[in-house]
């Protein structure tokens, strides 16, 4: 069964947008689990912009499913996640003045760097995933570095799909059907929203957990988060 994880990055855009506390981030996330998430993701940044390490260390106490920490392995997000010991990690290779994430890891250039920070996690019990592009070769570089998932990228598609080309689902099932062969699991994630998960979900075979934000952000700006989670779940769990 997919999972879904609520990544709520923007609602601490919207708190920081006024140097308070509204909305509270630990409140979101306990509300997001009483509507039926199955997973909070963070991914705070080295400047901040959003999510603060402090949130992390709020969050960690009250996150009854699993919590799940995005991000660039720089030591100081390294220190964050060993302390905060989350169900999961996340490598992300963006750089840090990028908008967002914007690239999947080379996992054959930087598989003694993904070994060595991958290894480290696990010995901490924390689960590991990394961020890749819909490649099959950095697929089959991801099970080098002893990840236990990969997550697949999914603004191609989100942005194909979003013009009507369907076949954009393709690399990604590919690469799902690689990567359960050698063992990895897959996790999926970037502009994934409620026009284009069912689709991606219904072919793509084995997917564990999709982690979405910004677009459901932004659809519960209309139509509310309950309903909206409510909907996210109602696609991911009709065959
Ligand atoms: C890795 C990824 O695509 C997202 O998890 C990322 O957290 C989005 O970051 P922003 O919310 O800063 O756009
Ligand atoms: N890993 C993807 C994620 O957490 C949320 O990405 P987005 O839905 O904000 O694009």
């Amino acid at each position: 069964m997919t999972k879904l994880s609520v990544n709520i990055n923007k609602i601490a855009t919207l708190r920081n947008s006024r140097g308070g506390d509204v909305p509270n981030v630990v409140q979101v996330a306990k509300d997001v689990e009483k509507f039926g998430g199955e997973g909070i993701t963070v991914h705070p940044r080295p400047d901040e912009r959003h999510i603060r390490y402090q949130d992390v260390r709020d969050l960690k106490p009250v996150v009854t499913t699993e919590f799940n920490i995005e991000g660039n392995p720089i030591k100081k997000f390294i220190d964050l996640v060993l302390e905060a010991k989350p169900a999961q990690v996340t490598l992300v290779p963006d750089a840090e003045e990028a908008i967002t994430s914007n690239s999947g890891w080379d996992t054959l250039k930087n598989r003694d760097f993904l070994k060595e920070v991958i290894s480290e996690f696990k010995r901490n019990n924390i689960r590991t995933s990394i961020f890749v592009d819909p490649d099959l070769k950095m697929v089959e570089g991801a099970v080098e570095t002893g990840a236990d998932r990969i997550e697949l990228y999914t603004e191609d598609y989100a942005t194909q799909y979003a013009i009507g080309n369907k076949n954009a689902v393709k690399p990604y099932v590919e690469c799902a059907e690689l990567a359960s062969k050698l063992g990895l699991g897959v996790n999926a994630g970037h502009d994934l929203s409620l026009k284009n998960i069912q689709f991606f979900k219904q072919n793509v075979p084995g997917l564990l957990e999709v982690s979405i934000g910004h677009a459901l952000i932004a659809e519960a700006l209309y139509d509310g988060l309950k309903p909206v989670i409510e909907q996210y779940l109602k696609l991911l769990k009709t065959p």
